[in-house]
């Protein structure tokens, strides 16, 4: 494909930068426990010190791919997807995820919440950072909230974004993962004194899978 129609392919959603797909168990939030297949798409700017991802940031490094082929081959591994990143958001995810779910799949999607909502979704993760804020469609239409906690204040501002979401959305903290002997007592005490808060873990380090 020429390169011009490449990159129009990407501005509509009918390609996107593939970093890796895996069939693995979603290991944190709500669903954690549940077997899914995961798409990781690649570009972020959101820029979190601590993401454990950083080699998705540069769109760059990670081929444009049709969408149409991601969705075949995810078919073949599992009824439930998760998209993630990088951050899913920067680009148009309808021809993703309207093509995830005319092959009857549940789809859901791991974001920071800051930019558009597309895509059609049945599971929406909210995991918002204080350097690029969700936007307000993004905490209307989440199904989950997910505060990572790095450090003290992090708590402080859990609290506010749980303002910010539905009613019947669910509350997670998660330790930041190379802080998480630290912070673990603090969760387990916060959650205990607000149990309307759950405690999130990255339980597939703990499993070693991807
Ligand atoms: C890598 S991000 C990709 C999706 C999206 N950009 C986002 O941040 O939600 C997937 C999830 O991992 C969390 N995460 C990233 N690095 C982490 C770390 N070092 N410790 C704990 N959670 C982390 C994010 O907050 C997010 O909930
Ligand atoms: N097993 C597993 N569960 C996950 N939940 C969210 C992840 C992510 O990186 O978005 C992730 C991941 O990378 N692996
Ligand atoms: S928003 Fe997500 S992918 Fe982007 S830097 Fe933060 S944790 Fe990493
Ligand atoms: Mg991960």
């Amino acid at each position: 494909m020429l390169e011009k129609s490449i990159s129009q392919a990407v501005e509509k959603g009918e390609m996107l930068p593939l970093m890796e797909e895996f069939y693995t168990i979603q290991g944190e939030g709500s669903h954690t426990g549940k077997a899914a297949y995961f798409i990781r798409v690649g570009g972020c700017d959101v820029g979190c010190h601590w993401c454990d991802v950083k080699e998705s940031w540069d769109p760059e490094k990670h081929p444009p791919t049709a969408v149409d082929a991601i969705v075949a081959n995810a078919a073949k591994y599992s009824k439930t997807i998760v998209v993630t990143g990088g951050e899913p958001l920067t680009w148009d995810m309808g021809p993703l995820t309207t093509g995830l779910k005319s092959e009857g799949m549940q789809v859901h999607i791991e974001t920071s919440g800051a930019y558009p909502l597309s895509g059609s979704w049945d599971w929406i993760c909210l995991s918002p950072k204080k350097m690029k804020m969700p936007l307000p469609e993004v905490y209307e239409a989440a199904h989950e909230l997910k505060v990572i906690i790095f450090n003290k204040h992090d708590f402080a501002f859990a609290k506010v974004e749980a303002e910010k979401v539905s009613s019947n959305c669910k509350l997670y903290l998660q330790p930041e993962w190379s802080v998480r002997e630290k912070m673990i007592p603090l969760i387990t005490e916060f959650v205990m004194d607000n149990p309307e808060w759950h405690v999130s873990l990255q339980t597939h380090k703990y499993l070693n899978i991807p």
